[in-house]
């Protein structure tokens, strides 16, 4: 095959063309957000009975309860673990939690474990609370002891320091806190807002887990989001947006102190603590020098009750409040005094704000919702530019939107056969956001069924490499694609409702997929403007776009090859003077070849020095995805 380059650039490559979507799902709590224990605050759950207690076991004869406290901590958070010591007790005896299935113990890191306690009925008690961080068959690793007096009913707080002395492999390992049950016999203690933090990204409080957030720049050690440097970060979803009023995602309740979050039953058959609220994923934003898409609940029922058009209005107002959170005047506006209250007096950079999530699954309601909260919120904020969710082809909104969020999720051969979807899209003002996309199966008639049905638990190479022959088109496409993203980002391998996603992880490690390495490659090669070529056959196997990056005089060529045998290229470039050498980055492997906590490093980028020239050939390897940079000007 014989790609002739054109002289000039078509048009420059948009600043977000590779970016991040995230939503709380498969357990965003205890993955990129670093909380550690589970259920830490029984948030949302139904007091007196055993599930209630799920994360959590006695130890050693204690009695322990879920109770709707008399005297909660705070209204947010009504109930209250509740202990009693039976009679008979002896030794350490209490509870412990396991984690989010598993807890690193690490010598090398200081923990941060807080509780409230109180007396419910004033004790002459005094004793000691033990805070340990042990195995599940009680090797301690780290304790602390806490002095408690039964003589005050009210709530205190307990805040310690735990530093590991050895760091087991294994991380079945469990958080107790315990009490000497001979000492204690026939009392009663409450806990509440439990919470045990490791380091995290940026040493921020509060904060994310570092190795999923944490950026390491050589290609041979955990890869991690930061390490693609996506240009945006998509949020809070994707199907955790809410698909119903009463169970919305609700910026005001995911902001401030923890004990006045209440949590949420989240989209994803999990509660959600909310911990990881609006500030935090702007905080990361900022961190990651990535740009928010922030999308508001729009009044969508996914029973197709959405609310009645009259109904809208508090709804508008809870997104403009959302809004003014982010970038709002402390002076003129509450939610953004309350932002400067926290911390953050500057406005967070802001430009790109999506109505609702996947609208074409209600379009008809979405005529008027819509309608309403693209007028309110245009008129509120003018200079912000709102993403549509609905099929971008069928222009029945009024306004018409400006962007759209297009959704896919398909079998490897479908986003081979789809890399031209965009040429032949008008040009006509619109702007498409592809702000989910991913291989999920080789079955077309179930793509969304089991593995034994062709469903993929991991991407592979086969789906790694459909996606990239995909984005060589939204690249060719970029002067109306300006924003793309793989969904779904993460996932814990010990507990997840989707597959495949993005990067795996578990409570100690982090398994960054084929498909990863396919976004990196794209994200770290982007360069500033896109350079027409001969084009791929369409329905072919072998694809690629051609780009240079301006400021290092460096022509960037991605190669897809989705076919099972290695592909000739001849390239003819047509700059005065070109390097004699190059450097391929190459992403190979077998078809169903991928990287999992049993092969986490099957497949892995490979960078050589190639011959190049005014022109040269390459070789594409089978089912790979090649990255070649050579200087020229
Ligand atoms: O069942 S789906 O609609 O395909 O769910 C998809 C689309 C939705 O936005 C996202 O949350 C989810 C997986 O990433």
């Amino acid at each position: 095959t014989t790609v002739s380059v054109d002289g000039t650039a078509a048009h420059s490559i948009p600043p977000l063309l590779f970016g991040q979507m995230f939503e709380a799902s498969q357990y965003g709590d205890g993955g990129i957000y670093a909380e550690l224990l589970q259920n830490r605050a029984f948030q949302q759950v139904k007091p007196n009975i055993i599930d209630a207690l799920f994360g959590w076991a006695p130890i050693n004869g204690a009695s322990i309860n879920v109770i709707a406290d008399p005297i909660p901590l705070s209204g947010a958070l009504p109930n209250s673990l509740e202990l009693t010591i039976p009679s008979g007790s002896l030794g350490q005896v209490g509870f412990g939690n396991e984690g989010y299935w598993g807890i690193n113990v690490n010598a090398s890191w200081t923990y941060n474990a807080s509780f409230y306690y109180r007396f419910p009925r004033a004790s002459n008690f005094s004793g000691k609370l033990t805070v340990m961080l042990q195995s599940s068959i009680g090797v301690v690793y780290a304790n602390a002891s806490v002095p408690v007096s039964g003589s005050t009913t009210a709530w205190m707080q307990v805040m310690v320091h735990l530093t590991p002395t050895s760091s087991p492999v294994s991380t079945t390992n469990i958080f107790t806190v315990t009490v000497d049950g001979a000492s204690a016999i026939g009392e009663t203690i409450n806990f509440a807002m439990f919470s045990l933090f490791p380091p995290t990204f940026k040493g921020r409080v509060n904060g994310l887990r570092m190795d999923i957030a944490q950026a390491c720049f050589h290609l041979d050690s955990t890869q991690t989001l930061y390490d693609m440097k996506p240009s945006f970060f998509r949020f809070p979803g994707g199907n955790n947006l809410g698909q119903s009023f009463s169970t919305r995602w609700q910026w005001n309740a995911t902001v401030g102190n923890l004990t006045d979050r209440p949590g949420r039953m989240g989209n994803w058959g999990y509660i959600n603590t909310d911990g990881l609220g609006l500030l935090e994923y702007l905080y990361l934003c900022e961190d990651m020098e990535m740009e928010p898409i922030m999308a508001v609940w729009a009044g969508y029922s996914l029973d197709g009750a959405s609310l009645p058009e009259n109904d809208l209005a508090p709804y508008i107002q809870q997104a403009i409040d959302q809004i003014n959170f982010v970038i709002g005047n402390p002076a003129t506006s509450k939610p953004a005094a309350l932002r400067a209250s926290l911390g953050h007096p500057e406005p967070f950079h802001l430009q790109y704000v999506e109505i609702g999530n996947e609208d074409f699954l209600a379009s008809e309601s979405y005529m008027y919702r819509w309608k309403d909260f693209a007028e309110h919120l245009e008129a509120t904020f003018p200079h912000l530019k709102f993403i549509a969710t609905s099929h971008p082809f069928n222009h029945t909104l009024d306004p018409i939107p400006k962007q759209y969020d297009n959704h896919v999720y398909q079998t490897p051969g479908w986003f081979a056969e789809n890399a031209f979807y965009y040429d032949s899209a008008e040009r006509n003002g619109t702007y498409y956001f592809e702000g989910e996309y991913a291989v999920v199966s080789t079955n077309a008639s179930d793509l969304f069924g089991k593995p034994f049905n062709g469903r993929l638990v991991y991407p592979n190479m086969q789906g790694s490499v459909g996606e990239a022959a995909f984005m060589t088109g939204l690249e060719r496409n970029s002067d109306i694609v300006f924003a793309a993203s793989y969904a779904p980002l993460l996932m814990n391998t010990a507990n997840y409702q989707w597959s495949p996603n993005l990067i795996a992880f578990d409570a100690s490690h982090v398994y960054p997929s084929t498909s990863f390495y396919t976004q990196q490659l794209f994200s770290l090669n982007r360069g500033t403007e896109y350079f027409p070529s001969t084009l791929p056959l369409e329905n072919g196997t072998l694809y690629w776009s051609v780009t240079r990056d301006a400021p290092t005089n460096t022509v960037i060529i991605k190669i897809a090859n989705t076919g099972v045998t290695a592909e000739e290229m001849l390239f003819e470039l047509p700059f005065k003077s070109v390097h004699s050498t190059g450097n391929a980055t190459v992403l190979s492997g077998s078809a169903t070849a991928n990287n999992s906590p049993e092969t986490p490093n099957a497949v892995m980028p490979v960078i050589s020095q190639i011959k190049t020239g005014k022109s040269f050939s390459y070789t594409a390897a089978a089912y790979s995805v090649n990255v070649l940079r050579v200087e020229a000007k």
